[in-house]
């Protein structure tokens, strides 16, 4: 593939950069193509910073940037989170707090010690994250006497790492000395500190690259916010560029999901077919599932489809996930939450990281290895990290193997991370490793195999076509006493759910929905079905 003018313009120019994107326009493509070019000029001790906000969207960013045989010379692909702790707290924490009694270890406010320690209550309120913060804000005396003791609270991470970059000279000379960029994708997802930690690369010379779309912002629930990606766009130290083109979607499917976000959009791309349809159905969840048997294999005919695990069902709820599951006669994958999908530790993530070699096997022991460790000057250990994922891959086909597995995590774990212990991780890596259902999210779709997943997973991937569902008022948008107390974030899920297909989108209603508490209620449709004069953009579904 070779980049448009427009992706060109942001791979070739030098200084700091901002790109508002559309979806499917290529942003993640850019950005690695900008990161392969920039990596082939670098020495070997020098690299960049590659930040995604979840551990599957950094391992997507990784693959495209390194997939091809690229040398990642110094560079860190990771998480944020990952990167405060490997690159700051632990490197150079003690540089101003003082030395620790023993090797840092990071727990979570759940900690009995932390509570013990520090006189902390547990938090039981709706506000419980806010209140963390505050007593972050209040209590930074504590944070320090408690690294002195060897523990780092992972919620205070963030606020941690910006203390020492502000205040330890020897850390801002090794970043700006190994760093030549600092790539940001997803930036609509970036919390307050992120933002803060990002302008200090900035200001340290460090050429700073920032990624989002305004409208693809879906994690207003943990503190994040695209007003973050605004600033940046207003900030003089860096250029604007747009990538305006959706290389993915359907004409008639831009069209609808401009209109969606913008009533006052008049833009249209011509097209003479309409590829976005809406559909109502007769019954609750069992006569959906019947309806998709019947509809799906017309669909894949019609519109070409070389294999079902590029048809997408996406979801609300996993309720209506796993009913669907339960009730398609096709071959299909659902893909549920982990107990992983909230554990922010390093543990955690290796875990996690180690789950998808085992099962995935697009992803190989190298490149996993390489993403912890570096192969020539680390060998000892890269070369026992190898003979553990050895052990651990043979168990693959054996649960009970698996079950009795976790011992291999650990040391693995042990080996990267030895300061980094977390019990709330062990137990979380118990119980998927107890729990055959929980295993099979980790492998991925067979090509017979329709994908069913939430639209909050949805985020990054795309589908030939899509079968939007759980599109019921009270659901999507969520709606309480006549109010709507996540409708932008709602709006945004609605939004990237529609740009994840190519050629066809359905959006489905049903006559019949099954509420949180299993009650069965009529199914009324969504008002994003009756958003900015929608209709006449979109087609009953016909097949
Ligand atoms: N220059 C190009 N030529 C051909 N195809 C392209 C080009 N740029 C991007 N694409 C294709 O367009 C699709 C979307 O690209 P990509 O996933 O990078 O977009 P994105 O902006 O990150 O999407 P989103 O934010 O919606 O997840 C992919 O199928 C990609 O291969």
């Amino acid at each position: 593939m070779n980049p448009t003018p427009e992706q060109k313009e942001i791979i070739d120019y030098t200084g700091h950069i901002v790109v508002i994107a559309n979806p499917g326009s290529g942003k993640t493509f850019t950005i690695s193509q900008k990161i392969i070019s920039i990596l082939g000029e670098l020495e070997f001790y020098q690299g960049v910073i590659a930040i995604s906000y979840t551990n599957k969207a950094s391992r997507e960013l990784e693959k495209r940037c390194l997939g091809n045989g690229a040398d990642r010379k110094s560079s860190f692909f990771g998480t944020m989170d990952k990167f405060y702790i490997t690159e700051i707290v632990f490197s150079f924490g003690r540089h101003i707090f003082g030395t620790p009694k023993k090797e840092l270890e990071i727990i979570d406010v759940k900690n009995e010690f932390f509570k013990a320690f520090t006189g902390f209550e547990d938090l039981e309120s709706e506000n419980a994250e806010k209140d963390i913060d505050a007593w972050i804000n209040n209590n930074f005396a504590s944070l320090v006497k408690l690294y002195v003791e060897g523990y780092v609270l992972l919620e205070s991470i963030s606020k941690l790492a910006l203390y020492i970059i502000d205040n330890c000279i020897s850390c801002r000379k090794y970043l700006k000395a190994r760093y030549k960029y600092v790539f940001i994708d997803e930036y609509q997802d970036s919390g307050s500190d992120q933002h803060d930690v990002f302008i200090k690369l900035k200001d340290l010379g460090i050429i700073s690259v920032a990624v989002g779309d305004t409208n693809q912002s879906i994690f207003g629930f943990s503190k994040k916010s695209s007003e973050f990606l605004v600033r940046l766009a207003q900030n003089a130290d860096f250029k604007l560029f747009h990538l305006t083109k959706n290389r993915r979607c359907h004409p008639s499917i831009i069209n609808y999901a401009s209109k969606l976000i913008s009533k006052g959009f008049t833009d249209y791309i011509s097209s003479n077919e309409t590829r976005i349809f809406s559909k109502s159905i007769n019954g609750g969840e069992k006569e959906t599932a019947e309806w998709l048997n019947a509809v799906i294999p017309k669909v894949i005919t019609h519109f070409g489809v070389e294999s079902r695990n590029e048809i997408g069902i996406l979801v609300r709820n996993s309720r209506t996930g796993k009913m669907l599951q339960k009730n398609l006669t096709l071959e299909n994958k659902f893909f549920g939450s982990t107990p992983f999908d909230g554990n922010r530790s390093l543990w955690g993530s290796i875990f996690e990281s180690i789950l998808n070699f085992i099962y995935d096997d697009s992803l190989t022991k190298y490149e996993l290895v390489g993403n912890y460790l570096d192969i020539e000057l680390q060998a000892g250990k890269a070369r026992e990290f190898m003979r553990l994922l050895s052990a651990v891959e043979c168990y693959k086909d054996n649960i009970l193997e698996m079950q009795k597995s976790s011992p291999i995590f650990i040391k693995i774990a042990r080996i990267i991370y030895p300061q980094a212990e977390n019990i709330t991780a062990v137990t979380t890596l118990n119980i998927v490793l107890n729990s055959p259902e929980l295993l099979e999210f980790f492998k991925p779709a067979d090509k017979n195999q329709i994908q069913i997943m939430s639209l909050h997973k949805s985020k990054g991937l795309e589908f030939e076509v899509v079968f939007h569902l759980d599109l019921h008022r009270y659901v999507l948008p969520k709606e309480f006493n006549g109010e709507y107390p996540e409708a932008i974030q709602d709006l945004n899920l609605h939004y990237v759910g529609i740009t994840r297909a190519k050629k066809c989108c359905v959006l489905c209603t049903s006559t019949v929905r099954v509420n949180g508490k299993g009650e069965t209620k009529t199914g009324d449709p969504s008002i994003f079905l009756q958003l900015n004069r929608l209709y006449p953009l979109r087609s009953p579904f016909m097949y």
